[in-house]
């Protein structure tokens, strides 16, 4: 059984839930750094107070025992502390109430899912669109790619991101490792390296945000440790770089992918973008470069894997735009719901934990087992294989 999870729940009602099933056993998991995977995706500078409300903490209602996975499906509920305010407009049962009380929402967002999602659904009340398609959700997502990186940690994969660009500001390249990346990034408010990016792209967030208006960016993942082996060229659908991509354009308000340097590969030379192949005793084969990202074929060719995604400004403005009414079909300005100004670097996040999923499953996918020392015992048997090669 492949690796595969589902998620349930609305913004503002009691919980959101996810099953993952194919999970092995015997997987212990770190509550501590679960919860704190969590509690990095709510950071960020630019994000506005629903964050201050909530305190994502993952409950693993199935599937676990004293600490280690048991096989069975993981079933894992982040509670909305924020619901406790929304219990009657949430309501299950019908209630009694005005549009007003029931906070109805009728004039639609552009950018949002609220009028595609209205017409399509038959919903005249979009709040019943916008709950569902909300970044909500991705908590849980955060939740699933959590537990998927610390099933990859057990085979020393590491996983890293930080935000490439805000707007119009830029981060400085640099030459830092993995672990480094992973720390200096952690300190960061907007998740870049520097400090004086890191001033200036606040500085900018905050005019954004005065403005009325809202911005968006460019993230990047980088995976350490992944074997050579894992997604296949001999079926589109199970082409690594392929399900990352989808994995990252599924994340909300994700409008592109690069795997490596991705569209710069469409300007420059054969010369100037494959990465040559070199070969060590200690090593075994490697590349000069990466440009490629740590793919060909759709396979991983044992570099880091390096996924860029673009996401778009925030579609809520305070400063609303046009739009139409769909109850009179008059043009009005778009309804205005709380939001945050900037979510790039709390995407950046979500993205970590979409990519680490895609990886964990394509892993599971060639080292399959159904306990961990089963999967180690056939990792261990294919790195032994590539050592004969
Ligand atoms: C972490 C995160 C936070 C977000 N916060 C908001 C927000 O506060 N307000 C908003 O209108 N959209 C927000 N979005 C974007 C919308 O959820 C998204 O644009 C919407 O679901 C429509 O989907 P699409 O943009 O992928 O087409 C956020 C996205 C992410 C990833
Ligand atoms: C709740 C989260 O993000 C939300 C994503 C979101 C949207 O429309 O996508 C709209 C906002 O919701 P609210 O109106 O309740 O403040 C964000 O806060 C979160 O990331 O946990």
């Amino acid at each position: 059984m492949s690796l595969r999870y589902l998620t349930a729940g609305e913004t503002h009602g009691p919980q959101l839930t996810a099953i993952i099933e194919g999970l092995p056993s015997n997987l212990t998991l770190d509550f501590e750094e679960l919860n704190f995977q969590l509690h990095r995706r709510q950071k960020g500078y630019g994000r506005g107070r629903r964050m201050q409300i909530e305190k994502d903490t993952a409950q693993i209602v199935g599937g676990v025992r004293h600490g280690n996975t048991t096989g069975a499906p993981v079933a894992v509920v982040v509670e909305n502390k924020d619901w406790t305010h929304w219990r009657n407009i949430m309501n299950v049962e019908p209630i009694e109430g005005t549009d007003e009380e029931k906070r109805r929402v009728h004039r639609p967002r552009p950018g949002h899912a609220d009028l595609n999602g209205g017409l399509k659904y038959n919903l005249k009340d979009l709040r019943n669109v916008l709950e569902r398609s909300s970044a909500r959700e991705t908590t849980v997502r955060v939740a699933c790619g959590a537990i998927a990186r610390q099933f990859l940690a057990e085979f020393g994969i590491k996983v890293a991101g930080q935000v490439i660009r805000i707007g119009e500001i830029e981060a400085p390249v640099h030459n830092l490792s993995i672990d480094e990346l992973i720390e200096q990034t952690e300190a960061s408010s907007v998740r870049v390296v520097d400090a004086e990016t890191e001033k200036k792209m606040e500085a900018y967030i905050d005019q954004i945000k005065e403005d009325g208006d809202s911005i968006g960016g460019i993230v990047e993942c980088i995976v350490e440790g992944v074997p050579i082996g894992l997604g296949s060229y001999v079926q589109y659908d199970r082409k690594l770089d392929a399900r990352i991509a989808q994995g990252v354009m599924s994340i909300n308000a994700f409008k592109g992918v690069e795997i490596g340097i991705g569209f710069e590969a469409g300007i420059l030379r054969g010369s100037q973008v494959h990465d040559e192949i070199l070969y060590s005793e200690e090593q075994g084969y490697y590349r000069a470069s990466n440009r490629l990202g740590g793919f060909e074929g759709g396979i991983t060719n044992g570099m880091p894997v390096v996924v860029r995604g673009v996401m778009k400004p925030i579609p809520t403005l305070y400063k609303p735009l046009q739009s139409v009414d769909i109850d009179t079909k008059e043009a009005f300005t778009a309804q205005v719901e709380r939001s945050d100004a900037c979510a790039v670097p709390a995407a950046s996040v979500v993205m970590e934990h979409v990519v680490a999923w895609e990886i964990a499953k394509a892993f599971l996918e060639k080292f399959g087992g159904d306990s961990m020392d089963e999967i180690k015992a056939n990792y261990n048997n294919y790195l032994a294989q590539l050592e004969k090669y």
